[in-house]
């Protein structure tokens, strides 16, 4: 993979090589205001479709997905409320975006209010992140959105359930397009492995495998890790879900030879639409840490190689958004 590490993104090489009428046959044409939002936050913004052939007795069901990928805004040492406002500001901007291509839901990395921290095991100030899955700074913020939007927002964060101790948990929480709390989904399947340490902080999630029923589809959220457990899939799958997302936070090393086929043999194996989001950057830490894996201390995690995609039941796949860069990738399913 070292070669690999130099590449923008698999689209640019296959742009380099192959001719331009054979590759991306489904673009889809954003309006020119998205366009024009897109380029003022320097924003890579790429649309696509999947036609699906008419039918007589049925009417399309068309749904516009929205997958944002981003880094942190500030260095990990800034203080906390300064570091979640400027993530705050860079993905409301970003759902500006997302609102003037039209898309109905939308969906962000995992943990996207803060950094990766997970990493050194440190309680402090990481833990200071979490929030309440309904009334927190971040859903009041998203509520706000996507009822101005009318659009679901799916939104991954660190949930502090002040009921229960104030117990941390991996929580993505469903809102509707009409800004009310639909529900929420805890992560399932925790990772021990390299720079993820993420046992530390939370426990395997206590939710099942629950769909959320919105005005767009059904909707179902398989957290990261849980995307390499094809039991996790299916049993969203069973549950009814008709487009399954798969917020995550990975790199390279680990996962990268894994994460073009995962959320696509998922999308085959379940007949469902995966839109698999991984954030982007390299987030450096003020203390050292190790991971047990034998490598020297370091202070550095990642970097994450973005590559945000969509899959589609028949097996076909959008482009992925960059390795390195913020970008909004809107889908066109029916
Ligand atoms: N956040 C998370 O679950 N990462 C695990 C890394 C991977 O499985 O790709």
């Amino acid at each position: 993979m070292s070669e690999s590490k130099k590449i923008n993104s698999v689209e640019e090489v296959l742009e380099k090589y192959i001719p331009k009428d054979e590759l991306h046959k489904h673009t889809l044409e954003l309006p020119a205001e998205s366009k024009k939002l897109a380029e003022e936050i320097n924003l890579e913004l790429k649309g696509y479709s999947f036609p699906a052939a008419q039918e007589e007795l049925r009417k399309p069901r068309i749904v516009r997905i929205g997958a944002i990928q981003n880094s942190i805004v500030l260095p990990t040492t800034d203080p906390l409320d300064k570091q979640r406002d400027a993530i705050h500001q860079k993905i409301s901007d970003i759902i500006k975006v997302a609102s003037a291509a039209n898309v109905n839901i939308v969906c962000m990395q995992e943990c996207w209010t803060m950094p990766f921290g997970f990493c050194t095991r440190e309680k402090y100030p990481w833990c200071e992140f979490a929030e309440d899955a309904q009334t927190g700074p971040t859903i009041s913020l998203l509520k706000k959105l996507a009822k101005a939007y009318n659009m679901v927002i799916v939104s991954s964060i660190l949930e502090r359930d002040s009921n229960h101790g104030d117990t941390i948990w991996n929580t993505t929480v469903v809102i509707s397009n009409r800004g009310k709390y639909l529900g929420k989904h805890r992560k399932n399947h925790i990772p021990r492995v390299g720079d993820f340490n993420e046992s530390t902080y939370y426990h395997e999630g206590n939710t099942g495998h629950p769909v959320f029923e919105t005005d767009f589809g059904k909707i179902a959220i398989n957290i990261c890790y849980g995307r390499h457990h094809p039991q996790n899939w299916m049993m969203f799958g069973l549950n009814g879900a008709e487009i399954v997302f798969n917020p995550s936070a990975t790199e390279g090393d680990l996962s990268e030879h894994l994460w073009g086929i995962e959320a696509r043999n998922a999308a085959v194996a379940n007949s469902y639409f995966t839109v698999a989001i991984n954030r982007v950057g390299t987030e450096v830490y003020k203390n050292d840490f190790t991971s047990g894996n034998g490598k020297p201390a370091h202070k550095d995690f990642g970097p994450f190689y973005g590559s945000s995609y969509v899959a589609a039941p028949n097996g076909h796949r959008t482009p992925g958004l960059s390795r390195n860069s913020d970008g909004l990738l809107v889908t066109e399913v029916d």
